[in-house]
């Protein structure tokens, strides 16, 4: 039998991934006292907001306020997304752990979601990267439609070895490999994350998946059979990408740390603490959590 991770990391994606393509306005406070819940619960990343167009994504145009809101923990780590240096100079002062850069595997992903090619991207990503390690922050590389581009269809391992090796050139420090739209299957996961570990160590590898078909969770099976030990998630299953129409939340963290409980595998996160994450956002947005752990454990709880 495969030997699993003894422990598991898990990045809270919820409060940026998770509400970046809600219609409603959500409250700025009710975006810092989900980060708030979050940490209550155990988790020690976060990825609190974006910063980018205002008017590409409305719902992360408070961005510096939700920063600014948010209840700092030590220990805590709290990631932002920056897709130029206009989106990396103001997310500077707001003084995140962590910044994000994302790219795509497939062109025409890469023109819907951030109006460039995969080439320009990362001439786009080069001087971000390298301000951000000039100000001591660490920068994880997001590699989107690493199996299925909503545009395009299949991805090739190939595809996604050819941005990961470009994200290392320019010295991103870590791969997260998303299934966008959620239609890998755990063998088509595993060839795209082995292309990432061809570049990247094991503990700067992560895996990031969309749960829209419900393979999520067999998806991360198969990476914890390769040793992979971190994972992005957002609670309640929130979410999907303005740009990958269709595309459901990503798997809900709930419904990890319910699975690598059963493991026997650590997170160090409150099952209980984070339903109860899960529940608020949910009420707030006015809708049951999509994760069916929450839903049960809430059931459970009602008696
Ligand atoms: C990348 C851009 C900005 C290029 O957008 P662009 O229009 O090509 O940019 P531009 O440089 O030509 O500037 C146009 C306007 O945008 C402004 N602008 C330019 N940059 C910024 C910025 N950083 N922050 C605020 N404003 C900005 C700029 O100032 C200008 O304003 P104007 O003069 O017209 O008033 C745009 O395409 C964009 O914002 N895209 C956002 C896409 C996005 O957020 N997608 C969702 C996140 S990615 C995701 O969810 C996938 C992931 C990570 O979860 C993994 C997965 O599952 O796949």
């Amino acid at each position: 039998m495969t030997t699993l991770p003894s422990h598991v990391t898990l990045v809270d994606v919820g409060p940026r991934d998770g509400l970046q393509n809600e219609k409603q306005p959500v409250a700025t406070e009710h975006k810092a006292r989900l980060v708030s819940m979050l940490q209550d619960a155990g988790l020690k990343e976060i990825e609190v907001t974006s910063f980018v167009s205002p008017k590409w994504v409305p719902q992360m145009a408070d961005n510096e306020a939700v920063m600014a809101a948010i209840e700092r923990r030590a220990g805590i780590r709290y990631a932002v997304l920056t897709p130029n240096m206009k989106g990396l100079e103001a997310a500077l002062p707001t003084q995140p752990d962590e910044i994000v850069v994302f790219a795509a595997a497939s062109e025409a992903f890469s023109q819907k979601n951030i109006n460039c090619s995969i080439a320009e991207s990362i001439e786009r990503f080069a001087p971000v990267v390298a301000a951000a390690h000039a100000a001591g922050i660490k920068v994880r590389g997001a590699l989107s439609c690493a199996v299925g581009c909503p545009y395009q269809g299949d991805v090739s391992p190939d595809e996604v070895e050819r941005v990961v090796q470009l994200m290392k050139e320019i010295g991103v420090d870590h791969m997260g490999v998303a299934d966008t739209i959620g239609v890998g299957t755990p063998r088509r996961i595993q060839a795209a994350m082995e292309r990432a570990l061809k570049h990247y160590p094991l503990h700067e590898v992560s895996g990031h998946f969309h749960d829209t078909y419900g393979q999520a969770l067999s998806n991360i099976y198969a990476c914890l059979e390769l040793g992979i030990h971190r994972f992005d998630a957002s609670v309640a299953g929130l979410g999907g990408c303005p740009y990958a129409k269709g595309a459901t939340g990503n798997v809900a963290t709930e419904d990890i740390v319910f699975m690598l409980n059963g493991l026997g595998i650590e997170t160090g996160i409150d099952i209980d603490k984070l339903v109860d994450a899960g529940a608020f956002i949910s009420n707030e947005l006015g809708r049951q959590p999509v994760s069916r752990v929450g839903r049960a454990l809430l059931a459970k709880r009602a008696g």
